[in-house]
């Protein structure tokens, strides 16, 4: 157990012990005034069921971030196994205005762009915004949700994709 230092830990050691923790991966969409954008994101966590309210911490520095801000929607598309590539497109592997490129697309009531084939999918408006460091904390209530698929998800932790095994092992006998 180290001790505490009095200092604030660097960034590099605080990344180091976030990298520790396991995540969903999620396509965060938005379109409208201004543009369709999207990028890579696991900093989605649950707020409230009622009503039904979840976060996402937004990079201000994001080339997709000034699209969110002037839409006022956003997509929460969670991703599955079968997604790790996609998962790197939207992470900057792909510029800004290719990433949508080769799929088909889906809305549902907000006009986000919805990921077909994703595990499942928060369709939302931003109801608040909160400027914490380099990020935005944007609280986003759920207007609609995509149906829920039956297949391995997909994780973040360590660095690493991993997947998330959609069945558990059946109870022993
Ligand atoms: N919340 C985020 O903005 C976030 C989360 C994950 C990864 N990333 C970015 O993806 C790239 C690859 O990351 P990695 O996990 O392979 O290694 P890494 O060492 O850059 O990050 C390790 C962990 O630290 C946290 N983190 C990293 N950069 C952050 C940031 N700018 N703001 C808030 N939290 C941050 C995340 O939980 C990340 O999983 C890096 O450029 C990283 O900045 C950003
Ligand atoms: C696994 C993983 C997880 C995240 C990210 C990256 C990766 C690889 N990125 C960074 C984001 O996807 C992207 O790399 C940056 O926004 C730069 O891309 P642009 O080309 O500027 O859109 C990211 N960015 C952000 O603003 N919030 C987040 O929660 C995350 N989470």
């Amino acid at each position: 157990m180290t001790s505490p230092d009095s200092e604030t830990p660097s960034a590099s050691a605080y990344r180091e012990a976030m990298a520790q923790l396991a995540s969903a991966v999620h396509l965060v969409t938005t379109d409208g005034p201004g543009g369709r954008a999207g990028l890579t994101a696991t900093s989605v966590c649950s707020v409230s069921d009622g009503p039904p309210t979840l976060l996402v911490c937004l990079n201000r520095g994001s080339s997709a971030y000034p699209a969110f801000l002037r839409n006022g929607v956003l997509c929460i598309n969670t991703l599955t196994a079968a997604h790790e590539g996609l998962a790197a497109d939207f992470a900057g592997r792909v510029p800004r205005d290719e990433r949508f490129n080769g799929r088909e697309w889906g809305i549902l009531q907000t006009g986000a762009p919805v990921l077909p084939d994703a595990l499942v999918a928060f369709d939302c408006r931003i109801v608040d915004r909160h400027e914490v460091g380099t990020h935005d904390v944007l609280i986003c209530e759920v207007e609609a949700l995509a149906e829920i698929r039956d297949i391995d998800g997909l994780l973040y932790a360590g660095r690493h994709y991993r997947v998330l095994p959609r069945r558990t092992a059946p109870e022993a006998s």
